[in-house]
This record gives C-alpha cells, structure tokens and sequence, in this order.
C-alpha cells in the first residue's frame, strides 16, 4: 500500500464491509426487520447502496444503486424523502409510523404501515460533519395496526351499544317512575272523584291529629253528604249520581285551601279536615261550601263540624263528632234521615 493510498477501510463499499465478518454477515442475512443503507446525492434523491434481504422482499425488485424515486410510488418515495432531508437537516436519529405503498412483484400497488428509524451517518473524508448516509431499520406494523384499529372499530360498536342500552334503561326508569306516580294516585286517590280515598285521607288526618296534639294547635273535621242523594240515584239514574259526586268533589277541592285535606269517605259522604282552624273558623267554613256547592255545583249538602279536643281524642272520634254533627244536621233539616 502506497503512502498515497487512502485507508483501505474507506474504499470498500458497505455491503463488502458487511460481508467481510461471517457474524455481520450471519446478522444482515438473518434480520427478521428491513434493513437498508442509503446515500444522500447533492441533487436531492437518496440512492439505495445496501439492502438486506428482507428489505428486498418488500421492495420485490432490484433496488441497488437506484435512487427510491425510481421504484417507490411518487407519493411514497416524496413522504420518504422528506424524513430523510429531516435526517439529515437535523443530524440526529428520527423514528416514525409511516404509510408507505408500494409494488410487488407483479406491480401491483400494496399498503402498510411501517415504524421506521433512520440514523445519519458521516463519511466525507473532507466535511465530517456532513451527513453522507442514512442506515435504517423499519418494521411492518400493518397487521398491528390494522388490530389497533379493528379494536378502536370493535371499541366504537360496543361504546354505541352502551348508549342504546343506557338510553333505553333510562327509557324504562321513567316509564317505571310514571308508574310508580299512577300506582300511588291509584293508591291515595277515589277513582271517581279524584279526591283522597278513604284510606288515604285516615292516614293523613292521623298525622294532623298527631301534629295538632303535639303543638296544641286548632284542627277542625267537617263531615259532609248530598242530601237526597239516594232520591238523584232513583230518579236520574247512576251516571248522573257520579256526575254528581265529582261536581261535589271538584266544588269543594277549589273551595278549600290548600293545607286543608278532602277524603271520600264512603258512598256520598265526605270527610274534610282543617288544620290551624278552630271551631268559629271551621263553622264558617262549612257555612260557605254548602253556598258555594249549591251554587256551583247545584247541589245541596248537609255538613257536621266537630274540633280536636287535645286530651283523649282520636280520629276516629273526631270524624265521629263530626259524623254525629251531620247527622243531627239532617235531623233538624229533614226530621228523621234515612240511611242505607
Ligand atoms: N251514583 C253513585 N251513587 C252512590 C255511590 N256511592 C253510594 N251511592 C249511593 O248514594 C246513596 C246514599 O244514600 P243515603 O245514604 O240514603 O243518602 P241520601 O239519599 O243522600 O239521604 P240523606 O243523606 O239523608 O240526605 C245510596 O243510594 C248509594 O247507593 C257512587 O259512587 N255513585
């Protein structure tokens, strides 16, 4: 070797560098991944120097010493270039995912996903700093991907039955809540007259009881029925008595107040309880819905008051003062009632 003569190492191509160790060799053979050196050209384009034989099944065709452009569809070989320019501007390994198509060996343009990493290399023997190749390794992720984004699709499916089931619980859960509502009407109301059922006005008037006993405060019970009621029954007939009963019932339920409580408590009878109202109050009370549903609803009523005694009453022997009151009503108005 002449003293002329550059380090041998510098003249040998890559390829016969990497050929030259059996466990480079071995290596470069056997690499399950795409393995491939490139030379940056003045003019732009990257030239293929090496390529291992897996790179060469995916190329399918003879690459060396091609620039890609040459073999790689335009739209692949410009997006590969602009990784590689950013390379070598920036002089610094780069990684990426990038779509990539190209042919087979039939020409026939194929997809895939590949993660790429390309490392600048430098052999300029006058500009050490100028990066002359790039050694890349890339790794088909199409299947990968293409999983990912069966999952992601999969995900998407099973989110949107999420929402139908979710949308059709809440669906149910507010039909249930407005069954719920109709049962307890059901339950506290007289179907006929809209007003609270005899069970229903029992177990609140207990509570008023209990609450007026507790805080020594004035509750009154008017107890009311149509008079002659039986005679509208006989001679209009049935239907005419109900429409009877739910003018009565709608009369008195605008009539009152709000606190005020209004139960049927049986046949044509009403119970009507007044909390906060003392005996005067609840006798003129009386006095006007027997006005107001003559008025309103043409129909004349007769009405007994009776007002909690705070030792030893109950509601049952409220209601039955008031009963007794209605009773002696009817007595004065009419002389003997006659009760079915
Ligand atoms: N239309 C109708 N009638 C009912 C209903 N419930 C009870 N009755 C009738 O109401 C009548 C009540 O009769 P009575 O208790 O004698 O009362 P009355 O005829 O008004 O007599 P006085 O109370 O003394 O004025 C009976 O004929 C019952 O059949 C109902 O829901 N609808």
């Amino acid at each position: 070797m002449s003293e002329s003569d550059p380090d041998p190492c510098l003249r040998l191509t890559f390829h016969d560098a990497l050929m030259a160790h059996p466990l480079i060799r071995e290596l470069w053979h056997h690499f399950p991944e795409n393995m491939f050196l490139v030379r940056a050209e003045p003019d732009g384009h990257f030239v293929v120097e090496a390529a291992n034989p897996a790179q060469h099944a995916t190329i399918g065709r003879e690459c060396i010493g091609k620039p890609i452009a040459s073999f790689m569809p335009a739209a692949t070989a410009e997006a590969i270039y602009a990784r590689y320019r950013e390379c070598v501007t920036r002089d610094e390994p780069i990684r990426y995912e990038e779509h990539v198509a190209f042919f087979d060996e039939q020409g026939n343009e194929q997809f895939g996903y590949w993660l790429t990493l390309i490392v600048p290399l430098h052999n300029d023997a006058e500009d050490s700093q100028r990066v002359t190749h790039l050694f890349g390794i890339a790794q088909d992720v199409t299947e990968l991907r293409n999983a990912r984004e069966a999952l992601e699709r999969q995900n998407q499916v099973l989110e949107a039955r999420v929402e139908e089931r979710t949308a059709a619980l809440q669906q149910a859960n507010h039909e249930l809540k407005l069954l719920n509502i109709q049962l307890e009407e059901m339950a506290t109301r007289d179907f006929l007259t809209g007003c609270y059922n005899r069970r229903h006005i029992e177990t609140l008037g207990q509570r008023e009881v209990e609450r007026a006993r507790r805080y020594v405060s004035p509750l009154s019970a008017l107890m009311l029925d149509l008079d002659a009621f039986k005679h509208v029954n006989d001679t209009l007939g049935h239907a005419a008595g109900d429409a009877a009963l739910k003018r009565v019932a709608a009369c008195l339920q605008q009539a009152l107040r709000e606190s005020d409580l209004l139960g049927r408590f049986g046949g044509d009878e009403f119970l009507i309880l007044l909390p906060e109202i003392g005996r005067e109050d609840a006798t003129a009370t009386a006095a006007r819905l027997r006005q107001q549903v003559a008025e309103l609803a043409g129909v004349s009523i007769s009405v007994g008051v009776a007002t909690l005694r705070h030792q030893g009453d109950s509601l049952e022997s409220l209601a039955g003062r008031a009963d007794q009151r209605l009773l002696d009503a009817k007595r004065q108005r009419y002389g003997q009632p006659h009760r079915d």
